[in-house]
Parts: structure tokens; C-alpha cells; sequence
């Protein structure tokens, strides 16, 4: 389908609209190929596990448990958008361009940013229970 033909009420090509259950099936299955091809992803799931398992050791109290929540989503959002905007990048070209540089490396940055929150907010909650304040 041209651009042309596309109705600018609704961008999404005819071929691909579906029910809110395909779009649901979409999505789990976007999660599912993101963890299974994502090196990445896979080792922050075993960190927010190890978290996860820390914050039941030490009896979270559920503000820290939601603020925990938020920052693994956090991290675990931006890594697949990273994948997503890599995925489509590479679609458009393989070729070398400072623009796709340009791109992958600010949203490799965006991952790095969500990254650090989460350690200095882990820092945060944890540091004081581990040493008993
Ligand atoms: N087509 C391109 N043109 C120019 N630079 C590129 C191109 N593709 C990748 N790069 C550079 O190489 C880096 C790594 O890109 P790549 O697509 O391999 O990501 P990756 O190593 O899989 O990243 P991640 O670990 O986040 O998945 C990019 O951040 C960018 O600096």
C-alpha cells in the first residue's frame, strides 16, 4: 500500500488492523521475542529476580515495593524500545549512517539513564536494611 492511500484518521494499513485480541497476542508476543532475542533483557530479568528476591528478604514495605516495581518496568521499557527503534532502524538500512548512530546511541542512552536510576534507587532501599538502619 502507498502512503497516499493511507486514510490519516487510522495509519495503520487494512491488512494489519485486528480485534483487541490479536492486539493482545501482538503484544505478548512482542514481550516474548524481546526476552528471547535480547541478551540484554535477559540479564536485567535475573537482576530484577535477585531484587525482587532481596526485597522479600528484607520485608519491603509497599511504597519501596512500588518504587521498586516502577524502576524494573523502567528498565525493562526502555531496553525494548531500544530493541524496537534498533529492529526498525535496520529495517530501513543496514547501511552505515551517522543519523542510525545517532539514533541507536541516544536510545542505548536512554536504557543507560533508566539503568542508573535503578541502581541509585536500589542503593536507596537497600543499603540501609543491609546495614541495619
Ligand atoms: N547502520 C549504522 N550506522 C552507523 N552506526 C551504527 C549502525 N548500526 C549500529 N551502529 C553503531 O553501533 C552501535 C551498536 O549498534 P547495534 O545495532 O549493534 O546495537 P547492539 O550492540 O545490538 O545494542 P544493544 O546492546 O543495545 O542491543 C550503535 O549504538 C551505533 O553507535
Amino acid at each position: 500500500m502507498t502512503e497516499s492511500k493511507l486514510n490519516p484518521d487510522n495509519l495503520t494499513p487494512p491488512r494489519y488492523r485486528g480485534s483487541l485480541l490479536s492486539a493482545f497476542h501482538n503484544a505478548i508476543r512482542g514481550i516474548l521475542i524481546a526476552f528471547k532475542n535480547e541478551r540484554n533483557l535477559q540479564v536485567q530479568m535475573v537482576i530484577a529476580t535477585v531484587v525482587i528476591f532481596a526485597g522479600i528478604v528484607f520485608e519491603l514495605n509497599i511504597t519501596e515495593w512500588a518504587i521498586i516495581s516502577i524502576s524494573i518496568s523502567f528498565v525493562i521499557v526502555t531496553e525494548m524500545l531500544n530493541t524496537a527503534i534498533e529492529n526498525t532502524l535496520n529495517r530501513i538500512s543496514l547501511e552505515e549512517h551517522p543519523l542510525t548512530r545517532n539514533a541507536k546511541d541516544v536510545a542505548a542512552g536512554a536504557v543507560l539513564i533508566s539503568c542508573i536510576a535503578a541502581v541509585v534507587i536500589g542503593c536507596q532501599i537497600f543499603i540501609p536494611k543491609i546495614l541495619g538502619n
